[in-house]
């Protein structure tokens, strides 16, 4: 399954998508009734209109507490499948999932169920839905460090197929040096390192991913332009960053897209991949998102081209793998010029 070249989207990776985070309303209100759980909204449509954020925070409650419906195996096999079958009408060829261990945990769902759930969907993912897929286990920040510790040894014992740990959730207030000690393990581990770092909080909290976590990537990242120097750095490293830029002006972190810094970024040379984060949440998946910056940024085929390409190229994927998307990109850009 290959993008024709004359398609009007590039075949593109999705590095940021929290698998909590596709979940739909008319899948949380299926959900609920199967498990017997009370959703504090009398339909899905009530549910949606409550999608209007303040800021990251105000995200995280709702996002949070829309979890309450994922209690099983099955719950998370569901979630999945969804999202790969919305991805493949996006385009999307490529697919590096977060998922949220600790957030399942504290709610008493065991770390098996979420894992094996999301994984034997995945593991059929290139044969029925034509995405490649990796997985990645995201710690709260806002969390001790311990109890990601410990879970991430949970997960390096029990074998956990994922490719690499992630940090999310708030960040003022939790910067990533609190994170060393786990960062350490999972290099130690050969587990492959993203951070949000730069969403809500400072440049700083960039520079300390890449310094203290080792992070071999950033997700959003957008307050990186406040330090031109730390600009230079991550152009001349060419660090992979996965721009959000619709989550990031529902969460309010810009004001509006015209304000986005996505193309003050790409001018600088920066490794940069457009993303979806949340998509029901947000209003957005990444086709919608590439349609949303495409038109607000006048976008030419060779920008979004380079966007593209930057998805694989920023991916987690062996070489020869991104090689061969690399190539698909480049038949979609021609195709076009
Ligand atoms: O955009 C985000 N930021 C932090 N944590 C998150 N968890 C889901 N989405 C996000
Ligand atoms: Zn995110």
């Amino acid at each position: 399954m290959t993008t024709p070249a004359s398609a009007s989207r590039p075949p593109r990776a999705e590095l940021h998508v929290h698998i909590e985070g596709t979940l739909e309303p008319e899948l949380a209100f299926e959900l609920a009734a199967r498990n017997g759980v009370a959703l504090p909204y009398p339909d899905p449509a009530s549910l949606r209109a409550a999608y209007e954020f303040e800021d990251l925070q105000s995200f995280l409650d709702l996002y949070s507490a829309a979890m309450s419906v994922l209690r099983t195996e099955a719950d998370f096999a569901d979630l999945t499948r969804a999202y790969l079958v919305r991805a493949a009408r996006a385009g999307v060829r490529h697919a590096e999932i977060s998922f949220d261990p600790q957030a399942h945990l504290v709610r008493g769902v065991p770390l098996e169920d979420v894992v094996n759930g999301i994984a034997g969907v995945l593991e059929r993912s290139e044969a029925e839905h034509g995405i490649t897929t990796l997985l990645i286990a995201a710690f709260h920040r806002d969390r001790d460090s311990a109890d990601a510790l410990d879970v991430l040894e949970r997960l390096l014992a029990a074998d956990a197929p994922i490719v690499g740990v992630g940090l999310d959730n708030a960040e003022v207030g939790y910067p990533p040096g609190l994170f060393q000690a786990v960062y350490a393990r999972a290099e130690e581990a050969g587990l492959r390192r993203t951070a949000h770092a730069g969403e809500e909080g400072p440049a700083q909290n960039i520079r300390d991913a890449l310094d203290l976590l080792h992070a071999e990537r950033i997700d959003h990242g957008i307050a990186v332009v406040d330090d031109p120097e730390l600009v230079a750095r991550v152009v001349a490293e060419q660090v992979p960053f996965t721009v959000c830029p619709v989550s990031n002006v529902r969460l309010r972190a810009v004001p509006a897209l015209a304000e986005h810094p996505l193309p003050a970024m790409i001018e600088a040379g920066m490794l940069v991949s457009i993303n979806s984060d949340d998509p029901p949440y947000f209003g957005a998946y990444v086709d919608d998102v590439d349609d949303a910056v495409t038109a607000a940024f006048d976008l030419t085929r060779e920008q979004r081209a380079a966007l593209a390409a930057a998805s694989f190229s920023g991916s987690f994927l062996p070489p020869d793998r991104v090689a061969a998307y690399l190539a698909e990109v480049e038949s979609w850009r021609v195709a076009g010029a």
